[in-house]
């Protein structure tokens, strides 16, 4: 269930345009409580990367607000930590200067930096990694420090992009497990974007979808809200995925989904 208390982070209401003309997404509510991992689904064009950008404080909404554990943060970006698609990890720096690159940029000595963030390296996964180059990293691997790097972003709001889907299938899987695991122990409240539903429902708790086409004149909207039945088990998600409550919740979104 939602925690009663004030949202780790919140929309309300949120309407938003590129170009001040024309809506993309309309009234747009949403909220992530601490820890808990939700999902954003919808058609490929629908503005998930564009709510992103306004839950990150890098757009202005046309209306409505953000707010972050109650403080409204609306516009004000470098409060949530988001993470793009891509890793993104410079070529010519070590992981320990890739990973602490965001405390770096905000005033703090290199030398602090680097003590801040390794203590982290353990936890996600990364010993020994430090003085590594990113091309000496697997695919999963230079995902991890990509996370941790969102991670001293910000703070206990991650917004990811389509986090795993440069990773092969097997890999993807385990990172999902890992990803999970990790976000509950540091209580991450998670809004992950992902285009595989499998992916949506074996690692939320719930999961909008969004319908609606854009570029044809149809503002996107949220159509549903679905709480994913993940039972009292503490199932990993790729155990949950095995489940006949994992198959119902995904006739369920695919169905909302038009397919
Ligand atoms: N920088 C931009 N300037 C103008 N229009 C944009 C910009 N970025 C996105 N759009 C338009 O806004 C609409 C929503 O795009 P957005 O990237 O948010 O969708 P999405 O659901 O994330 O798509 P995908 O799943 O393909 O990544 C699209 O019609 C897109 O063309």
């Amino acid at each position: 269930m939602p925690e009663s208390g004030v949202a780790a982070l919140e929309a309300r209401h949120l309407t938003l345009s590129w170009d001040g003309e024309h809506v993309v997404v309309s009234d747009a509510s949403l909220r992530l409580d601490p820890g808990e991992v939700v999902c954003m689904v919808g058609k490929s064009g629908c503005g998930k990367t564009t709510i992103l950008h306004a839950l990150s404080g890098l757009t202005m909404p046309r209306e409505g607000r953000v707010l972050l554990h109650g403080e409204d943060v609306t516009g004000r970006p470098g409060r949530v930590s988001y993470m793009l698609q891509k890793d993104l990890l410079l070529p010519s720096k070590t992981i320990v200067d890739n990973v602490s690159l965001p405390l770096v940029v905000r005033g703090m000595p290199k030398a602090e930096a680097r003590e801040k963030a390794a203590p982290l390296f353990e936890r996600f996964g990364l010993a020994g990694c430090e003085r590594l180059w990113p091309s000496q990293l697997s695919g999963g691997m230079r995902q991890r420090a990509a996370f941790l790097r969102t991670y001293l972003m910000g703070n206990d709001v991650m917004l990811l992009d389509e986090p795993f889907s440069a990773l092969d299938a097997l890999t993807r899987v385990d990172m999902r497990d890992w990803y999970c695991r990790m976000a509950k122990e540091l209580r991450i409240a998670t809004l992950a974007i992902t285009h595989d539903v499998d992916e949506a429902v074996s690692m939320a708790n719930r999961i909008y979808v969004l319908e609606g086409t854009p570029s044809a004149g149809d503002p996107s909207r949220i159509r549903a809200e679905l709480r994913v039945p993940r039972g009292e088990k503490d199932l990993s998600s790729a155990e949950f995925a095995l489940t006949e409550e994992f198959l119902a919740c995904k006739r369920q979104v695919l169905s909302l989904l038009g397919r």
